[in-house]
């Protein structure tokens, strides 16, 4: 199966995302609108996007409690997104409740997908396990994670893409790895620590990419994102 892109729009203003997707003409694109631009902007930005035709994963990475997180699902869902996440260190309770506030405030529409982060992509084993006391392998860890957000009813997880192989034999095929921390060959890792190719990325079954500064910060952002599309192409 081939993954889809989803570019990660992380601009400090509308309207530097908005002359970015220009860029791209007539095409249909699907795009992450993340913490710095939400946070700018508001839900206009993701109206707006949504007009123009693209795709869009509202990445606010909820953690609190749940009834927190549950109250503020229910106003996230009429914003109008197709994804949006919490973090799976929230708990399964959390999960749940994340769950059962998106559905409340989807009512009589289509309830956005949900997924979890297990452990970020730029979190590596040493300093999950000396920094952040969890004990045990990383992998194992997002294996964990990633059941415990499929016993709560989520759509699937952030992880990256090596992990995307264990989680769907773990979980089931149906179950999404969506997974940042890509990098074409030769880009900077920058802060990510669990990086792969788009072409490595989809072997190991990943289902989203999500792409960042591969494509935003290349010299030519739309023929960086076609390089990623010939990876996932080619057969
Ligand atoms: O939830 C995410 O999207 C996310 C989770 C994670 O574990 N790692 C991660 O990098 N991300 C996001 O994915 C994007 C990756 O950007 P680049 O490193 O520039 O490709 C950023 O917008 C991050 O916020």
């Amino acid at each position: 199966m081939k993954p889809e892109i989803i570019i990660a729009l992380d601009f400090p203003s509308g309207e530097k995302a908005l002359s970015f997707l220009d860029k791209f003409e007539n095409e249909k694109l699907y795009v992450k609108v993340g913490m710095e631009l939400f946070y700018g902007e508001g839900p206009s930005i993701v109206k707006e996007i949504k007009g123009r035709g693209h795709k869009v994963f509202l990445d606010l990475k909820l953690h609190d409690i749940p009834n927190t997180v549950k109250s503020a699902m229910k106003v996230l869902a009429s914003v109008g997104a197709d994804m949006v996440n919490v973090h799976a260190a929230g708990g399964i309770k959390m999960m749940k409740a994340a769950v059962e506030g998106l559905e409340e405030g989807s009512a009589g529409g289509i309830r956005p997908e949900i997924i979890a982060v297990t452990q970020l992509t730029s979190t590596d084993q040493e300093t999950m396990n000396r920094e952040l006391r969890i004990e045990g392998d990383l992998k194992d860890t997002v294996l964990a994670y990633a059941r415990n957000a499929q016993a709560a009813g989520l759509d699937g997880v952030v992880c990256s893409a090596w992990e995307s192989e264990e989680i769907h034999d773990g979980t089931s095929k149906e179950f999404l790895t969506v997974t940042p921390g890509i990098r074409l060959l030769g880009d900077a890792k920058g802060d990510q620590s669990r990086v792969a190719t788009p072409g490595r990325a989809k072997e190991m079954g990943s289902n989203y990419l999500v792409i960042g500064r591969s494509i935003t910060k290349a010299d030519d952002p739309v023929k960086a994102y076609k390089t990623c599309m010939e990876e996932i192409n080619n057969d």
